[in-house]
């Protein structure tokens, strides 16, 4: 299995999202924001960070990123998108997940640690967790409070489309929404960051999985034997 770690000018998670997908042992490029192919790639990571400066809004300006037409095409084509934090702003922005990421409701950057709830563990994102299991994932962000409008909010309960919720709100986000995917589920947003709590050198460990369930999804779906 092929990963891609986007990067553009301005990203600051790219390296940690690379190593994660090398503690899972597999394959990981970084892909320049003005790449205009990504058929090599099984899944592609929107890592986070400040692109360009979080100028206007954030994700605002990276979402017309040459590479950006051809997630949405790997997005169709039913490839794995993950977006985190950053990542998360600018595939809202691109119209690729529904909502808005605005200013944290305390006005103040939000760095710590934050216990999440699993409330779809039936995506391939989340398969290695237990329903409603709790985990601990570090928050780095200023604007994490997601937004939808009610019917959107429905639309999102009705399909399973919430996938993490804060136990404890940092940021303002309607319905404790931490993170959500699209209605097919192979796209997913999320503001905590997995990548960070890979080892319990960094505090947690809970983070990986995310990554192995992305390997076992694409093994399963490629029929090829799956890791233990
Ligand atoms: N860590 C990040 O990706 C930061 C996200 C974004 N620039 C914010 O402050 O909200």
């Amino acid at each position: 299995m092929k990963f891609a770690v986007l990067v553009f000018p301005g990203s600051n998670c790219d390296i940690d999202c690379y190593k994660a997908v090398e503690e899972i042992g597999e394959s990981v490029d970084y892909v320049w924001h003005t790449a205009t192919d990504l058929s090599a790639y099984d899944c592609i990571l929107v890592p986070g960070g400040f692109s360009y400066g979080d100028y206007l809004r954030c994700g605002a300006i990276s979402r017309f990123a040459p590479v950006m037409a051809e997630v949405a095409k790997a997005a169709e084509q039913g490839k794995f998108i993950l977006g985190i934090c950053n990542g998360f702003q600018i595939l809202t922005e691109a119209g690729l997940l529904p909502g808005a990421l605005r200013r944290n409701e305390s006005m103040k950057f939000r760095c710590h640690d934050t216990v999440l709830k699993v409330v779809n563990n039936d995506t391939p994102f989340t398969r290695e967790y237990g329903k409603n299991e709790e985990v601990i994932i570090p928050i780095a962000h200023g604007e994490g409070n997601y937004y939808c409008d009610e019917e959107t909010l429905e639309t999102l309960k009705r399909n399973n489309q919430i996938v993490f919720t804060y136990g404890d709100n940092p940021n303002g986000s309607i319905a404790d929404i931490a993170g959500i995917c699209n209605e097919r589920g192979n796209v997913i947003g999320m503001m905590p960051h997995p990548e960070r709590a890979v080892n319990t050198l960094f505090g947690s460990e809970d983070g990986k999985r995310m990554f192995t369930s992305i390997l076992k999804s694409w093994r399963d779906s490629h029929d090829t034997a799956s890791i233990s």
